[in-house]
């Protein structure tokens, strides 16, 4: 309990303020998946609060304004400062500006009063900048249609445009309604990846007004596993990195110095066609992309010498079919995978000592170790991978739901799939709260060394039984080298086949704790073909924002969950900020109730209520003593 009280009648008046923060409506909570360092697509979702500002906008305005009047409005929310600037650019005359003024700060008064009205008054006064607080609140707290009031907010607005400070009152406004549209957000997993600034989300994340979780990605992991010490992830994030033209942040936001690496690269590799970086980018030079094409090279060479180690240090990961090689022919030009041989296109094993195929040579390591030095003592990247460890988890439980990136790990009939690690089974909840331990511990304690959580979290990344990977096999080896389709496939846990079935999920929810009535929501798997919503609206699939990743024709979800139910936002691609801007552009395109309820959900229904009620019960004991 923070707060110091006097005196009873102090006491007896947090209690009457809490018991009615509980009758409350219950605030919205936003889901959202799959970022990928992708900043902008990130700042979008929640300048719209993930699509319910366009909502509470059309359920006050339908029948009133025009589809592209509430348009307008909502773009302005959304990006008032350079809205702003285009609309007031357009007017010649003094007299429609102002009666624009007149409407746009009373429309906007509305939205932010409907907004408003599900936030005790100490979170909306946090919500309104100090520059026009009490100016904003008297007129949200009043009824600027009733007569006599009207005068007054004529009055009030007519100040402003006079004193030259319309604007400023806007933005003040918009700012409020972006924050007040939301209460809680959940990011269902990869914030990291190939998108270029990673490190803004986390800073927007950092000054975030939201409440906010992680539920990690496989892609956070490789991030946070780097900073632990795990050269494998290390790799692995190095090498996407540079197949989608990103080591730019590496090196210019986390201060990697990339030089030994680059000059080795260049050295040893040349480039390759099956090593093109995925993405074309404007202005980028040859040189850079022969750059890339040759550090994936190099990186993904090391990995594949890393990676038999580890599986050979680890039987328990069961992992020797990831193992190629020591399979390859004497002119690898061949290798044999369960008893067939394929074609290698395109080899680059040159480095490769077939007597000692898993066997690093010495300029390998030395690139690697002044790598994983530095990404061990980056500053900057310690504390954005701490700040994912510290707000993270593998899994969450939130008021009912359980929240997690991918799957949890399960047979054909649906057994929870039993790993022995450390000498002990674990499966199901237990499997994913000894990963969770190993990752935070791994950050506690880092280490350079080839040591058990380096490699456990390395598992993570790609290993059969990975609740972030959720897939069978990671064939970056064969989507390299061997042009077989079948081969190039990766299998997805049976967990998605069976997240269909409402048994399933009542059955995970249990193993977690959770009754009946909740749901199980996740990412990570863009739903192409299957619908996101299943096993009755029990299981949602949210995958936030990977089309770019996977192709436009991939859907990208947010989910809403409010006092009343439950909704699915169908995001529209995203192109840029400029073009968002440009047309005005809403978040979303489609919008399907998954669950409603007439009966309102409260604030006294929430796990925040819960807390409330106990800071109640406190406080009404100490009158009694
Ligand atoms: O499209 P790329 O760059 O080849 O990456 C494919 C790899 O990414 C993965 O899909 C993992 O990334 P996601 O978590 O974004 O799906 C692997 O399963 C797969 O091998
Ligand atoms: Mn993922």
């Amino acid at each position: 309990m923070d707060k110091e009280f006097t005196n009873d009648d102090e006491i007896k008046s947090e209690i009457i303020n809490l018991s009615a923060i509980l009758k409350l409506p219950k605030g919205t909570e936003a889901h959202v998946s799959d970022i990928h360092g992708h900043d902008e697509k990130y700042s979008n979702i929640i300048r719209s609060g993930a699509g319910n500002i366009s909502r509470k906008v059309s359920e006050l305005f339908n029948g009133q304004l025009t589809t592209i009047n509430q348009k307008k409005l909502v773009s302005l929310i959304y990006y008032p400062e350079e809205i702003l600037k285009k609309v007031i650019a357009e007017f010649n005359e003094d007299n429609d500006k102002e009666q624009w003024y007149f409407g746009t700060i009373n429309e906007l008064i509305q939205i932010l009063r409907y907004v408003s009205n599900k936030h005790p008054e100490h979170i909306i006064n946090e919500a309104l900048d100090k520059k026009f607080k009490d100016l904003v609140k008297e007129l949200i707290f009043n009824d600027l249609n009733a007569e006599d009031k009207r005068q007054y907010y004529q009055e009030i607005v007519k100040g402003l445009i006079k004193l030259n400070v319309s604007n400023d009152f806007i933005l003040v406004i918009c700012h409020a309604i972006q924050k007040l549209a939301i209460e809680r957000i959940h990011i269902l997993g990869d914030v990291y990846d190939f998108g270029p600034h990673p490190d803004l989300i986390i800073k927007q994340l950092g000054n975030s007004w939201q409440n906010f979780d992680f539920e990690w990605g496989n892609h956070d992991v490789l991030w946070m596993g780097s900073v632990a010490g795990s050269k494998l992830c290390m790799l692995n994030l190095i090498r996407i990195s540079a197949r989608y033209h990103n080591l730019g942040l590496l090196e210019n936001v986390y201060g990697i110095d990339l030089t030994s690496l680059i000059r080795y690269a260049l050295n040893r590799y040349i480039s390759l066609p099956n090593f093109e970086p995925k993405v074309v980018v404007d202005g980028e030079s040859d040189d850079e992309r022969n750059i890339d094409n040759c550090v994936q090279q190099a990186a993904a060479i090391m990995q594949f010498k890393l990676e038999g180690q580890a599986i050979k240090r680890r039987p328990e990961f069961k992992m020797d079919d990831r193992l190629f090689l020591d399979k390859l022919s004497s002119d690898r030009k061949k290798v044999t995978i369960d008893g067939k041989s394929y074609s290698i296109e395109n080899g680059c094993f040159q480095t490769v000592n077939p007597a000692k195929p898993y066997q690093i040579t010495n300029s390998e390591r030395v690139v690697l170790i002044d790598l994983i030095n530095q990404f061990t003592q980056s500053k900057k990247l310690n504390q954005d991978m701490r700040f994912m460890a510290n707000n993270g988890s593998m899994y969450a439980k939130h008021n009912d739901n359980l929240l997690f990136h991918g799957c949890i790990p399960v047979d054909n009939q649906g057994n929870f799939v039993e790993m022995t690690l450390d000498g002990q089974r674990y499966s199901g909840k237990e499997l994913s709260d000894y990963f969770e331990f190993i990752l935070k511990d791994g950050l506690r304690h880092p280490t350079t060394g080839d040591c058990w959580n380096s490699d456990v979290i390395w598992y993570l990344w790609e290993g059969a039984n990975s609740p972030l990977f959720a897939k069978d096999k990671m064939r970056t080896f064969e989507r390299y080298f061997i042009s077989d389709d079948k081969l190039q496939q990766e299998h997805h846990n049976p967990f998605f086949k069976l997240s269909h079935e409402e048994w399933f999920v009542d059955k995970v929810l249990k193993e977690f704790g959770l009754g009946r009535r909740g749901h199980i929501i996740n990412g990570h798997t863009p739903a192409k073909e299957v619908p996101p919503v299943r096993a009755n609206q029990k299981f949602i699939m949210v995958n936030g924002m990977s089309e770019s990743k996977v192709g436009a024709d991939v859907k990208n979800y947010a989910l809403l969950i409010d006092s009343y139910g439950m909704l699915l936002e169908t995001l529209k691609p995203f192109t840029s900020r400029e073009e968002v801007i440009k047309y005005m552009a809403d978040i979303t395109e489609d919008r399907d109730v998954v669950e409603y309820s007439s009966e309102r959900k409260t604030i006294g229904d929430t796990e925040y209520g819960e807390d409330i009620k106990k800071q109640i019960e406190f406080l009404s004991a100490r009158l009694d003593d």
